[in-house]
């Protein structure tokens, strides 16, 4: 499998403090990666130097051939890298289907938004029947929906979803992870991050433990056996935390 992103070597922090220690993973094409790990543990600034809207201190980032060093965060969403933030804010005062569209805009796809909508009509069925109504009406789990669907109108190859059910009830957070199988078959390749580790392995190929900024394990996603490694390496970084 040929590779659509490798990170290598990556370190990153905030002033003096480091986040990111030597990290390097890889993302191949037609592949659902998982990023799993104790909160505070570098994922989200690890997916924030992937799309270049925070700047690492010293590694290398390629993107489909390409190193995105000094790429704006633009150029990377044009080149198909597409990154749906954690708790990422709609514009409340737009319907669904104009953020949709202001989305397909942006990303250079304006030409084809009617092509994009249903598809994304086809993968989140409720904001067909929500696409009157303005984003900032809409319940936790649809704004996810829309969250991740204005994604998809960017024609994604690689699609970053970072907490995609954060905060989310059970049976909203169900809904979605159906959601998230369809969005599978509309895009080449996908990073998860979740606090739901069941959820992230449900939904990946591969998976790879942060711990302190950087991988301490990785696996098939399907591997029973790792589960109970990986709850004990959770459990022994949060520990490490505490002391
Ligand atoms: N803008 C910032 N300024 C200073 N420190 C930050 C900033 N953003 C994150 N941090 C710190 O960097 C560390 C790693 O945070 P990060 O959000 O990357 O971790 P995470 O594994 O994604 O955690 P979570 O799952 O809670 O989002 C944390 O200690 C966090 O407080």
């Amino acid at each position: 499998m040929s590779d659509l992103l490798t990170v290598e070597n990556l370190t990153a922090g905030y002033g003096q403090a480091g986040v990111l220690r030597g990290i390097s993973l890889r993302v191949g094409e037609n592949e659902a990666v998982g990023l799993l790990g104790p909160n505070g543990h570098g994922k989200t600034t690890l997916l924030r130097c992937v799309s270049n809207l925070h700047r690492p201190t010293s590694g290398t980032i390629t993107f489909a051939g390409r190193s995105t060093a000094g790429r704006s965060p633009r150029d990377l969403v044009r080149s198909g890298l597409i990154h749906v933030p954690q708790g990422s804010r709609l514009f409340p005062q737009l319907t669904v289907e104009e953020a949709l569209r202001l989305s397909a805009a942006s990303s250079g796809h304006a030409g084809s938004w009617r092509d994009s909508l249903d598809r994304v009509y086809s993968v989140f069925p409720r904001l067909k029947e929500r696409r009157r109504q303005l984003t900032g009406t809409l319940s936790g789990g649809e704004r996810q929906m829309a969250s991740l669907g204005m994604g998809l109108m960017a024609q994604p190859t690689l699609l970053i979803l970072d907490e995609p059910t954060l905060g989310l009830s059970p049976k909203v957070k169900h809904e979605l992870s159906e959601c998230i199988v369809r969005v599978r078959a509309e895009v080449s390749s996908i990073i998860l991050v979740d606090g739901d580790m069941e959820l992230v392995l449900d939904l990946t190929d591969r998976y790879h433990v942060v711990l302190h900024g950087d991988v301490v394990d990785s696996g098939a996603s399907d591997d029973e056996r790792s589960r109970d490694e990986m709850m004990s390496l959770f459990l022994g970084g949060a520990a490490d935390e505490r002391h």
